[in-house]
């Protein structure tokens, strides 16, 4: 997606640790028509594996989340970090680490929400270990729904999170690449997409 390329390009800083901040377009500022765009890239894609669902994590997958499920006109599911007393009593959860607050995050969706039947796909802002999607798939796969695919706006391909969450044998969409980044080169950024793998078989 060449306008995500071009304002990671423009707004990208990297922080020590490995992180990539881009709070002007995704972690704290949103901007409405990148946003809208990234929902129609992952709509297109998803749309041939006719998802009942999409499912994200709060806070910063909410809105390419949103935005994908608008276009598609599914219901949009996002765990929850902190049990609410609403909260049904039965609920999945499984745990992962913050990549951005640091320490081991709960992650709870309620069986109201998520059940066998769904067919969902997961869209996130960042793939970088992939330890939270993993953490996610657990809960999707102890809800008895279907996991069709896996769409993040930002892939960190240096850290190799595609490859390890290659064993769920589901595809993964990304819009954006970062190819590496070091403080002397910058951000080496390019377009994203479904990696190695071909486009899924429409059902
Ligand atoms: O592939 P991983 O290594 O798991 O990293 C990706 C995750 O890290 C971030 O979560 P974080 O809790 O830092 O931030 P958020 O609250 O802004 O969503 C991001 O939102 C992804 O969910
Ligand atoms: O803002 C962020 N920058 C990152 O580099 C990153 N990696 C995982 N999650 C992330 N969030």
């Amino acid at each position: 997606m060449q306008a995500l390329v071009d304002a990671i390009r423009e707004q990208g800083r990297i922080l020590p640790g490995g992180i990539l901040k881009v709070d002007g377009l995704v972690n704290h500022q949103l901007l409405p028509g990148l946003t809208r765009e990234m929902g129609e890239r992952f709509a297109a894609g998803f749309a041939p594996l006719q998802p009942s669902k999409i499912v994200t994590i709060e806070v910063s997958g909410i809105a390419p989340a949103l935005a994908t499920a608008l276009v598609l006109g599914v219901p949009l599911v996002y765990a929850r970090k902190k049990r609410p007393v609403t909260m049904h009593e039965v609920a999945y959860t499984a745990q992962s680490v913050s990549r951005t607050k640091g320490g081991v995050v709960d992650l709870f969706v309620s069986s109201e929400f998520l059940e066998a039947g769904d067919r969902v796909v997961v869209v996130d802002d960042f793939l970088a270990s992939g330890g939270t999607l993993r953490a996610l798939s657990h809960i999707i796969a102890a809800s008895g729904a279907e996991l069709l695919a896996l769409g993040c706006v930002i892939e960190k391909g240096f850290e190799d999170g595609r490859a390890k969450l290659a064993d769920l044998g589901v595809p993964i969409l990304t819009l954006a690449n970062i190819v590496r980044m070091r403080q002397e080169e910058g951000v080496v950024v390019e377009a994203g997409g479904w990696g190695r793998e071909r486009m899924p078989t429409p059902l």
